[in-house]
């Protein structure tokens, strides 16, 4: 039968420190994280996902971030090889949990590089963002695990945010999300919708039409819930401060038969 399990990472004491890039440091108050990380897993089970925790990293200040660490396509985990040096050691405790569920393992290699945060599933589309953490060797190695799965990769640009998924997520009809100004090339999906709001751009597919989404993007849930969905909406402000959103905090597994 297939399982639906959501891999989730609890925060590490050294959160604080993670990294930023894009914005400017904020304090992050690391007891109200895990609060928030606390409400976000209960989010997921209330809507019929079983959590699975990763081992912790406590001295890896991102590791809450788990989806940077694996992409998963089919039954098939591709251990990433995280852009920035600095979290390269959270991906061993995820290939453990990821090999431990079943899923054939594979790897990112040097000079490759990939961050799960790059890599958007639309279907049988594998939209992957050229950005600061993925290079081209590792859209390369990205293709070549997932092409013979039958996946059609599409590389696209990523210069404003962190990761493609900063950026855009899709829809559960496949119509893919962004604010406009944040998306390098919205003509590259062939059906954008501009919402209002940086972090309206993350949704999680929660299932039956439920979208988990951040508190932060009050007029992007209206925009949506007028269109038929059902936004949940969970407080991720300390993770925001880090260049965190809602996709980032798990890795949903839906075809695993285990
Ligand atoms: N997929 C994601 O959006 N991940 C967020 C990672 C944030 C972390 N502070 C980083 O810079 O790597």
């Amino acid at each position: 039968m297939p399982s639906q399990k959501a891999l989730i990472r609890r925060p590490s004491p050294r959160l604080a420190e993670g990294l930023v890039t894009h914005i400017e440091r904020e304090k992050v108050d690391v007891d109200l994280a895990v609060e928030q990380w606390e409400a976000y897993a209960e989010a997921l089970r209330t809507h019929g996902w079983e959590t699975v925790e990763v081992d912790p990293a406590d001295d890896c200040p991102d590791s809450v971030f788990v989806e940077d660490a694996v992409v998963v396509f089919r039954n098939v985990a591709l251990i990433s090889r995280p852009g920035a040096e600095s979290r390269r050691a959270e991906t061993a405790g995820v290939e453990e949990a990821v090999a431990r569920l079943g899923c054939s393992v594979n790897w990112i290699w040097e000079p490759g590089t990939l961050d799960g945060g790059d890599v958007l599933k639309v279907g049988d589309t594998v939209y992957v963002g050229r950005g600061g953490r993925t290079n081209a060797a590792g859209v390369q190695q990205l293709r070549a695990a997932f092409e013979p799965l039958g996946a059609r990769v599409v590389a696209v640009p990523v210069n404003k945010v962190l990761h493609l998924k900063s950026a855009v997520t899709a829809l559960p009809d496949g119509t893919v999300i962004g604010h406009e100004p944040l998306v390098d090339m919205p003509s590259l999906f062939p059906r954008f919708l501009p919402v209002p709001e940086e972090s309206g751009a993350h949704v999680v597919l929660l299932g039956g039409g439920k979208l988990l989404m951040a508190a932060s993007a009050p007029k992007t849930a209206e925009l949506l819930a007028g269109l038929g969905h059902e936004p949940v909406l969970v407080d991720i402000s300390e993770f925001e401060k880090l260049e965190g959103c809602v996709t980032c905090l798990s890795i949903r597994l839906r075809e695993l038969y285990v």
